[in-house]
């Protein structure tokens, strides 16, 4: 693979694409499985895993730990064997490593100290240092201006962990609750989560948490407390998990495609024209990505789960609705329908994500920053962006290291000549090779 020019021209459709694109393994599956696979009783082989820098991230983490990470091929195999200490971690720009990893480390034998790129020493860590040292670990943490704990961090693991009830404010990220959640089956007491927040983001991911440690053979309960915020818009929401100590079952997992990762690519129809599929789309998942089925839909495309895949097509006179939705369940979809929301015929509103001020980059800022720099018309709101039609031209579009907002530049320069896009090569956060097969795709190989 050759590193791609940068900035990087992004590729102008010459004509309605007919593509199949085969995305990699989920990032969010294919983490929770390594991590799991580190505090399970026998090996764990994962079939189709993610191969990008935050899944190398985390199998770098749990190589320093003690577990034995092969490569079979494409797949992976994982023998735990004792965590133990001194350990260095590099968490890159990984929320999951950053997030998940610490909540592991308490149960080393000796220090494990975490840190990560410059923009991951500014993402919010404080809940889950907070609920660790509630639950019993030792953590030193570097502190930022608010008083709040940051990378870089020292956890002093001693080999075990009481656990027990415990209080999370996860109004700012998901993966606090997920990190305790996925950890807690190695406590002696388990964990007994309550969110006390006044919203809570991503709850897809939280079910996600939920539904592999259950794979795995552990036990959880998802309760909701009389009276407490849910903040989400199913009508059931837990906002209390309780996962059991005990042991967590090995063996060999097949694991689903990204369905967000697909997003730009299918967002491509939209702004192209034609027909994108993507094969291997589940029936049924945690993804949030799976929700791109219904959005997409609403901004004029058709979308159809057929024979195990997705088709979607763009609406055939080119002209996209614009949409006014609240996101919090699927935060990390905004930057590729932001995308499409500045190519709309209508104006958008794109409410209930806060939180996508603490991810990869303030993405709300940087959505704004983008779309006017193109001549497009963008504000930010106390929880979202609002997005007005206007033409578009061509520029130099930021990614500030955030592979989604590197996405939503190469999906603008689809429609509009000239965009070109700074270090593209972040992308491969998520996906090993995005420019050659965004490339694919238009060539219509898919
Ligand atoms: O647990 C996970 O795998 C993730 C949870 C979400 O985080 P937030 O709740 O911080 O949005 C999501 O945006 C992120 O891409 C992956
Ligand atoms: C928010 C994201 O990543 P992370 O897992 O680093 O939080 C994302 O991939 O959109």
């Amino acid at each position: 693979m050759t590193l791609p020019e940068d900035p990087w021209p992004a590729p102008t459709a010459t004509g309605p694409l007919d593509a199949t694109v085969d995305v990699p393994g989920s990032k969010s599956l294919t983490n929770r499985y390594l991590l799991l696979a580190a505090l399970a009783a026998a090996p764990t082989e994962l079939v189709r895993p993610l191969h990008s820098r935050d899944s190398e991230l985390m199998v770098g983490a749990l190589r320093a730990l003690g577990a034995t990470v092969e490569e079979d091929g494409e797949d992976l195999r994982v023998t735990p064997g004792p965590l133990r200490g001194p350990a260095q971690v590099d968490c890159g720009l990984a929320g999951t490593v950053m997030r998940f990893v610490p909540a592991l480390a308490v149960l080393a034998d000796g220090d494990v100290h975490l840190d990560g790129d410059p923009r991951a020493r500014e993402r919010p860590m404080g809940p889950v240092v907070r609920g660790l040292r509630d639950l019993g670990a030792a953590v030193d943490a570097a502190t930022n201006a608010d008083g709040e704990p940051t990378l870089p961090l020292t956890v002093h693991g001693t080999g075990a962990l009481t656990g027990g009830a415990v209080d999370v404010d996860a109004s700012g990220s998901s993966q606090f609750v997920s990190a305790l959640l996925l950890a807690a089956p190695g406590y002696e007491q388990g964990v007994d989560l309550r969110h006390t927040g006044a919203t809570l983001p991503s709850l897809p991911h939280i079910d996600m948490t939920v539904a592999v440690l259950r794979e795995r053979g552990v036990t959880v309960e998802e309760l909701t407390e009389v009276g407490a915020p849910a903040g989400a818009t199913t009508e059931w929401a837990p906002t209390r998990w309780r996962v059991h100590p005990g042991p967590v079952a090995g063996g060999r997992i097949v694991v689903e495609p990204d369905l967000s990762n697909a997003g730009p690519f299918l967002a491509a129809a939209l702004a192209a024209g034609g027909t994108v599929r993507v094969p291997r789309w589940p029936g049924s998942t945690t993804q949030a990505g799976d929700g791109l089925r219904e959005l997409l839909a609403a901004m004029g495309a058709e979308v159809v789960l057929a024979d195990g895949a997705l088709r979607v097509t763009g609406p055939a006179d080119g002209r996209i609705q614009g949409l006014d939705a609240d996101l919090h369940d699927v935060g990390e979809l905004t930057p590729t329908i932001a995308a499409l929301c500045a190519l709309a015929e209508t104006p958008s509103r794109l409410r209930g994500v806060a939180h996508l001020r603490g991810h990869e980059t303030d993405r709300l800022a940087a959505i704004v920053t983008e779309i006017t720099r193109l001549g497009g018309r963008a504000r930010e709101t106390a929880d979202g962006v609002e997005i007005e039609p206007a033409p578009l031209r061509g520029g130099v579009v930021e990614s500030y290291h955030d592979h989604r907002m590197a996405t939503f530049g190469a999906i603008l320069g689809l429609r509009v000549p000239g965009v070109r896009v700074v270090d593209v090569a972040t992308t491969a956060k998520t996906l090993p090779d995005f420019p050659g097969m965004w490339r694919a795709m238009l060539a219509g190989r898919g």
